[in-house]
């Protein structure tokens, strides 16, 4: 079993999910630039899936170019609105109107890890979660926002799921470490049976 990896992310909700699952982890950011790989990926009609999914392995393969040492896993979580991704807010008013889109509406947050060796991806997966708002008036949205200091809200987008996010939602499927930005049920599997 591996259980000291390299984590080639900023997150810290990405560590923490990591070593409460026993995975010891260097901390090692990417700083892909996230925005100019999504609108290529967008200019070719790519879904929110394969741009989640492009995002983990550009992150994990630059690192695990420079360090063969180890195993280096990379992540990327995106907000998939009926096939269109939703990008954090620049600003609170962009937050707004996320939430007025979402509202009493079903979207799916989506998860996906890559781990690579030697600059090459040797395993990759992705998990969903899907997650129906309430419908809300536009003074609550206004006034769950006021709520949300502006790091929370320009690290992990317009709801944190284990904080005040939660009572935005009349209903949730799926795993709360998926939505957090982690999979890591599948991820501790990987690593247990890695040879
Ligand atoms: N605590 C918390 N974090 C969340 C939630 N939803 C998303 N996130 C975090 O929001 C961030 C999603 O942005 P990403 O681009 O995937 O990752 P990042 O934080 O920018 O870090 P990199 O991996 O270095 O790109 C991740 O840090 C997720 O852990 C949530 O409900 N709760």
């Amino acid at each position: 079993m591996i259980n000291k990896i390299i984590l080639a992310s900023k997150s810290g909700v990405r560590k923490k999910i990591l070593e409460e699952n026993q995975i010891r982890c260097l901390v090692e950011p990417s700083n892909v630039d996230e925005d100019s790989v999504k609108d290529s990926l967008l200019k070719m009609n790519a879904t929110p899936e394969i741009i989640s999914k492009n995002l983990a392995e550009l992150k994990a393969n630059k690192i695990s170019q420079r360090r063969h040492d180890h195993l280096v896993l990379g992540a990327d979580s995106v907000i998939d609105l009926k096939g269109k991704i939703i990008s954090k807010p620049n600003n609170r008013k962009e937050a707004l109107e996320i939430l007025l889109d979402l509202n009493g509406q079903t979207h799916h947050l989506i998860s996906s890890v890559c781990i690579s060796q030697n600059g090459l991806m040797v395993w990759n997966c992705t998990d969903k979660a899907s997650l129906t708002m309430k419908q809300m008036k536009e003074e609550e949205l206004v006034n769950y926002l006021a709520k949300i200091n502006d790091e929370t809200l320009y690290a992990y987008n317009v709801y944190q799921i284990e904080g005040e996010g939660r009572s935005l939602f009349a209903n949730i499927e799926g795993d709360e470490d998926t939505i957090m930005g982690l999979p890591v049920k599948k991820i501790k599997e990987y690593l247990s049976n890695y040879k």
